[in-house]
């Protein structure tokens, strides 16, 4: 939608802003131009168009932003799924050592290079999937020196990888095992080295907090999150996830960007978040693979929280780098229009991300990022499951997947 700024709330997460026989003009990676063809060849009158890409006669969006993923990590979790077919929960496996802390095992063993080639591979699967820019959350290093590792990684593929990668520190994704029941002192660390050490090496934008019943309590994430705002980080907040810890409330207290998850938040933690202008980004591939109950994303559009959605790309409660995955889960478990999940993946997500001026909407001024999808319409990529619609991304204006497959 044109001329809007801001994420978008209520009603408006419906208005996509659809043109029929539309196209875009792009110079130097930037859009120029979009609108109907004849209005947009109109403003071409008299430039040199060197290239044309003939979409024909199906659907393109904007690039599809990522707004919360673990994409750097080592090791795998598949052994989990015994356990939780046997009954365990979540946190029953990360209260012995496992989930988690099994992953910061994994990760503090593998090499920066392993990690590095292993993201990579994840990268490039989004990608074609559909995601032109991805946010990664570091958390499986869990000591100084491993979660600049992994936020390293981070720096290397945005340097490296056609999807631009946002980083945030989340050192506060759970108390390592050798702080076990010392909390307090682990905060300490996070506080007094890692957060200042981490803004020294300008390796991250943000700082999240995993405020969970038997990780970190709300007194602690207040702390950090404190700590952060004061270092200059934005802030992000894993919040009630499992258990309702009034995570939501404490994101509007702390005027946090965001605030994930949210299954078991309140409806006054969704009203502080709208007053607070915090985006709620749901994650129902999680919620799916928890075989939990689903984030109120109605509850939250209805009171005027924007919501965003990702994947959550992890190895223990969501690995997959599905985003359109996530459009079915959206639609058939959050209740959300494909309009809104589009909305949610796009603009929303680019705002959870502090990028919501640069892309998320095929607008003047914004980056050149689309998708082409094998679809002539928004409802069929949520309705047509299980497959990849993506034929053509261009980031910046390059062709980057052509045919659903990586351009070299
Ligand atoms: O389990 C994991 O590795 C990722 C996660 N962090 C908080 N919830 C899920
Ligand atoms: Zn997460």
């Amino acid at each position: 939608m044109r001329g809007k700024s801001g994420p978008r709330i209520g009603s408006d997460m419906s208005n996509v802003g659809a043109i029929e026989h539309g196209a875009v003009a792009i110079r130097e990676g930037k859009i120029v131009a979009a609108g109907p063809e004849d209005e947009v060849r109109a403003q071409l009158e008299g430039v040199l168009v060197t290239k044309e890409l003939d979409a024909g006669g199906r659907l393109v969006t904007p690039g599809l932003v990522e707004p919360h993923t673990h994409l750097v990590h080592g090791g795998s979790r598949e052994h989990e799924l015994a356990l939780k077919l046997k009954g365990a929960s979540y946190l029953e496996i990360l209260a012995n050592g496992g989930g988690i802390l099994s992953t910061v095992q994994a990760t503090r063993a593998a090499s920066e290079d392993e990690l590095f080639a292993k993201a990579k591979i994840s990268l490039d699967t989004m990608l074609l999937f559909g995601a032109t820019t991805v946010e990664a959350k570091s958390g499986y290093g869990l000591t100084l020196n491993d979660e600049l590792k992994q936020l390293r990684v981070n720096k290397r593929l945005q340097d490296s990888h056609a999807v631009d990668v946002v980083s945030t520190f989340m050192g506060a994704h759970a108390v390592p095992t050798e702080y076990k029941g010392r909390a307090d002192e682990y905060v300490a660390l996070v506080i007094n080295e890692m957060l200042p050490e981490v803004k020294r090496q300008g390796l991250a934008e943000f700082c999240d907090v995993f405020c969970e019943h038997g990780v970190f309590t709300v007194e602690q994430s207040r702390t950090i999150l404190g700590a952060a705002k004061e270092l200059g980080f934005g802030v992000k907040i894993h919040a009630d996830e499992i258990e309702p810890m009034g995570g939501a409330e404490l994101a509007g207290e702390q005027g946090c960007i965001s605030a994930e998850h949210l299954l078991a938040a309140s409806n006054e933690g969704f009203r502080v978040m709208a007053e607070a202008g915090v985006i709620g980004v749901c994650l129902p591939a999680t919620s799916f693979n928890l075989r939990a109950k689903h984030a109120r994303a109605r509850a939250m559009i209805e009171v005027g929280v924007p919501v965003a959605l990702s994947t959550d790309y992890n190895p223990g409660s969501s690995p997959t780098e599905s985003l359109q995955l996530v459009m079915t889960l959206g639609c058939l478990n959050l209740g959300m229009t494909p309009e809104e999940v589009l909305t949610a993946m796009t603009i929303n997500a680019a705002y959870a991300i502090g990028r919501g001026e640069r892309i998320g909407s095929l607008e003047p001024g914004k980056d050149a990022d689309l998708v082409v999808y094998n679809a002539t319409n928004i409802a069929y990529l949520p309705y047509h499951f299980g497959i990849n619609h993506v034929d053509t991304v261009v980031k910046r204006g390059q062709i980057v997947v052509r045919d659903g497959r990586l351009v070299s």
